[in-house]
């Protein structure tokens, strides 16, 4: 083991045993300078590999290349969408019936984590559940040049897990060589004028290498059937949110969540529809460009077999264009006992996209 690689490992377990210093901050925005020190990432992923030697090899999961009339002069962003399944909730509240408690370990499960982020390398990151942000993902991101914000749910279920690690939440990071920010939202959602248990957090960004500024945001609605109505209210206040962020739709938007709704929803159908003319950028990959995919998330829970459809990223259709999509895993990749498994740590699957701006001068959104 090398140098650099004894200091790297030194730093993945650090991070193992430390409890969640700050868990009771609102939020945090600026890297620790203490864990600045760069980490190569092919370094890091051959550390998770180590830690992982003895789980069956990741899935192969390829990008489409999806036609585009804009084709852009700028490398194009990468845009990440991923529900990583809270540690506490896994362990102490899912009911995942065929999953084995050693698969979901949180040693080896932040391994799985940390591979496919750094697999696929997105310049920006949007997560929910995240229950291990301050003594995981923002030392060891930073330190991979992410800027991390995290916005904890006013009352997290986790909290009600023994031996927790403090309240999940919405996290969003963007790597500080391609991003200046520009201004940072943390919303918590309301619903029929009521605070709700929900948040999202919006952030506007300018890209370093071509001046164009987007908002980017991530959301976690709530769960559950029989709170349809619910959802569209957090939907509805999300959209008048980001109306005004966004200056009517003068600054293109990107809108990363878990809906916790299948696409015949009304929140679905408020953001079809929006002024903010938004399309989901997964429908693409179907043949006629007009349907979502079969599955987003698929697990069998003690109360039975759930495969829905609940994650989405939303994007102005008319000012930015997605060039790729990472397909899905298959249902033989996924395997009879479905998700979370020894080879996926999260019962939703990843979403990423290649964006890059339309060009027309006076492109709108
Ligand atoms: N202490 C207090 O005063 C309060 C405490 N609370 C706590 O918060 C909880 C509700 O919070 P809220 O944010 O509304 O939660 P949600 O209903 O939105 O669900 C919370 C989590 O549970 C997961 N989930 C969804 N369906 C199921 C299922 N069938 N079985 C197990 N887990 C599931 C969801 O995952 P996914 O999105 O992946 O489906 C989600 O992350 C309460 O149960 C309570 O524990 C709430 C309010 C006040
Ligand atoms: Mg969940």
């Amino acid at each position: 083991m090398g140098n650099g690689t004894s200091r790297l490992y030194s730093a993945l377990t650090k991070t193992l045993n430390s409890s969640a210093a700050a868990q009771h901050a609102e939020y945090l925005e600026s890297p620790d300078p203490e864990h600045l020190e760069p980490i190569d990432p092919k370094e890091l992923l051959e550390e998770c590999r180590a830690v992982l030697h003895r789980r069956p090899p990741r899935y192969q999961r390829d990008f489409v290349a999806l036609r585009t009339d804009h084709p852009s002069s700028h490398p194009p962003i990468r845009v990440m969408q991923w529900n990583i399944l809270a540690q506490a909730l896994g362990e102490g509240k899912d009911n995942f019936a065929q999953c084995p408690v050693e698969a979901l370990k949180w040693e080896e499960r932040k391994c799985l984590i940390l591979e496919e982020i750094l697999a696929y390398q997105p310049d920006i990151l949007c997560l929910q559940e995240v229950d291990h942000y301050f003594d995981t993902f923002q030392p060891l991101l930073s330190r991979l040049g992410y800027q991390g914000t995290f916005f904890p749910k006013p009352w997290s279920p986790c909290l009600d897990v023994e031996h927790n690690n403090g309240p999940d939440g919405c996290a969003l990071f963007f790597l500080q060589n391609r991003f200046k920010l520009v201004h940072s939202a943390n919303i918590r959602l309301t619903a029929m004028a009521l605070k709700t248990n929900q948040v999202a957090i919006a952030q506007t960004l300018e890209c370093k290498e071509s001046s164009r500024q987007f908002c980017i945001a991530v959301t976690h609605l709530k769960a559950r059937t029989g709170w349809e109505q619910f959802r569209s209210a957090q939907g509805c206040d999300l959209l008048r949110n980001l109306q005004n962020i966004t200056q009517g739709a003068k600054i293109p938007l990107i809108i990363c969540g878990d809906f916790n709704a299948e696409p015949t929803e009304e929140v679905y159908r408020h953001f079809a529809s929006s002024s903010l003319n938004l399309n989901s950028a997964y429908k693409l990959l179907s043949a006629d460009g007009q349907s979502e995919p079969p599955y987003t998330t698929w697990k069998i829970r003690t109360s039975g077999e759930s495969r829905h459809t609940l994650d989405y990223i939303w994007y102005s259709k008319h000012a930015l264009s997605v060039q790729s999509a990472l397909d899905l895993l298959t249902e033989e990749q996924i395997g009879p006992n479905r998700l979370p498994s020894f080879n996926y740590p999260s019962d939703h699957l990843s979403l990423v996209c290649d964006f890059s701006f339309n060009e027309e001068p006076d492109g709108l959104s």
